[in-house]
């Protein structure tokens, strides 16, 4: 079963790996052309309905499969308005070869005479709320009609993902839907066709840029809707919890706090002034601060636990305290990891061991990435919390789902590029899913520093990766006015 959201973020995933969204739709419209031809008998009289966006699109390439049939294409609105290239192309490749298609501007006259079958191609994947006009009309006039209907990919104005219906929806008999099953598509009477469209399994496997489309920035959001952190860190080291905190505000996070040892105070104040630094007495972590750690933590959205805390006795103590009271999100790093696996807590942690980190919480690892991941899957299962284990392929778990990470470059060995990805996975933690989050900060760091390295090679350090990572987690047009 698949969500829309994740069905969008897997068929962009597919593009950059050089399946083009055009080319699946050839492969959907076959799928339709074929689920046809098992309902219908050759010279049967076809009325397909079709929306402006791609699942129209679908129904314009099953026709060109269909010869054998009797076919009209009902366009629902102007063919100018048809919201996609790849739709609007093959609605145009019908007009050159001159097939039998209509423009319904008016849906009071879609006029589907007495078809054999109707095939509902209005809307799919790509809609939520209620049917405007002309589908809702459209949809009335098609369940007002006697003959068998198939849907593409969902009936029209049913969520995909739920099964709901705001308003009016198309009563289907079939549907053919493609990749995988539909949440929403269980609960109806309609017989269900899933249908292989030629998406690689790499494309769900592997985190891609598609993954990103979690990531929503509201614009009407406030200070603080955007992620409130809290780093603790710092005692041995100054520059581990300031990287992790300056990620943190990178990655989009709205308040980056620091809470670390007096000692290296101003050294973390003195990186930059954007973020907000608190004192805690002494050169390094001790269960004294446990409180007001817990006291800081409650409000936030993430904490992020572990950037140069060093392994002292007392602080790795202290770290276990902070976890057997916290309950909120963490993601842990560095020498807290070790602890994490001896601790009964009620937080949900995001860990981000690199192999070796894996191996002394107790996981096991292996050279085969595949073998790797099987590995951390269960041990993740075990920990009962979601892992982002580091390499050359980073290997993201809860113990129920596992995707891999590809990018990132031998350049980001240099120290401090974990330190990174601790805070942008904090950033994200903040705001979406700890799975999620893992698998978008592990992409996020890796395409970070393949920008950098495209410009600096291997002289790659670890402040670069901040100034990198609005470029690579930049989706587009996400900005109004850019
Ligand atoms: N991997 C994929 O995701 C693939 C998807 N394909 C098809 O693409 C479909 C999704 O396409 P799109 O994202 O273009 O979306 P749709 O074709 O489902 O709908 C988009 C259109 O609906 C309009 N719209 C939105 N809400 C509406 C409402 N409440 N009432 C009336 N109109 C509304 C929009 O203005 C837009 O024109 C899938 O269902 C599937 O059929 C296939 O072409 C190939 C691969
Ligand atoms: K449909």
């Amino acid at each position: 079963m698949i969500t829309s959201r994740r069905m969008a973020a897997v068929d962009e995933n597919a593009e950059a790996l050089g399946v083009p969204r055009k080319q699946l739709m050839e492969s959907s419209g076959n799928a339709v052309a074929r689920e046809v031809r098992s309902l219908a008998d050759d010279g049967a009289t076809v009325a397909i309905v079709a929306g402006r966006g791609n699942n129209g699109g679908d129904a314009f390439v099953a026709a060109r499969f269909l010869k054998a049939y009797d076919v009209t294409v009902h366009l629902l609105g102007r063919p100018e308005t048809i919201s996609t290239d790849i739709a609007r192309e093959n609605w145009e490749a019908l007009q050159h070869a001159e097939f039998d298609t209509r423009v319904v501007r008016d849906s009071q006259t879609l006029d589907l005479d007495d078809p054999d079958l109707v095939v509902d191609a209005m809307l799919g994947t790509g809609v939520t709320g209620e049917l405007r006009e002309p589908e809702a009309s459209a949809a009335e006039a098609m369940n007002r009609n006697s003959a068998t209907v198939l849907a593409v990919d969902v009936p029209s104005g049913v969520d995909a993902d739920t099964g709901d219906s705001e308003g009016v929806a198309v009563d289907a008999d079939h549907v053919v839907t493609f990749h995988d099953g539909k949440p929403g598509l269980s609960n109806l009477r309609a017989t269900v066709v899933v249908s292989d469209i030629g998406i690689p399994t790499a494309a769900e496997r592997f985190v891609g840029p598609g993954d990103l489309n979690v990531v929503v920035r509201d614009p009407a959001s406030h200070k603080g809707d955007n992620g409130d952190i809290l780093v603790v860190g710092g005692g041995p080291f100054s520059g581990a919890p300031a990287l992790s905190a300056q990620a943190a505000l990178r990655a989009g996070a709205d308040l980056v706090n620091v809470a670390c040892p007096e000692d290296v105070a101003d050294a973390v104040r003195g990186y930059s002034e954007n973020l907000i630094v608190h004192d805690l007495d002494g050169d390094h972590l001790r269960p004294a601060h446990v409180d007001e750690l817990l006291g800081r933590a409650e409000s936030k959205d993430a904490v992020v636990l572990g950037p140069g805390l060093g392994s002292a006795d007392e602080t790795l103590d202290a770290v276990e305290q902070f976890f057997a009271e916290f309950e909120g999100t963490a993601v842990v790093d560095a020498d807290a990891l070790q602890v994490v696996p001896e601790v009964d807590t009620d937080a949900t942690l995001v860990c981000t061991p690199h192999q070796g980190e894996l191996q002394k919480m107790g996981g096991e690892t292996a050279d085969d990435w595949e073998e790797r991941a099987e590995l951390v899957e269960v041990f993740a299962g075990d920990v009962g919390q979601t892992l982002l284990v580091k390499g050359a392929y980073d290997i993201v778990s809860d113990g129920e789902q596992t995707r891999v990470s590809r990018t990132g470059n031998a350049g980001m060995t240099v120290g401090g590029t974990g330190d990174v990805l601790a805070g942008v996975t904090g950033a994200l933690a903040a705001t979406q899913e700890p799975f999620d989050a893992a698998c978008v900060a592990a992409w996020a760091n890796g395409h970070a520093g393949d920008i950098v390295a495209a410009e600096r090679g291997y002289g790659l350090v670890s402040t670069d990766l901040p100034d990198a990572l609005p470029k690579a987690m930049n989706r587009g047009g996400e900005v109004e006015g850019v």
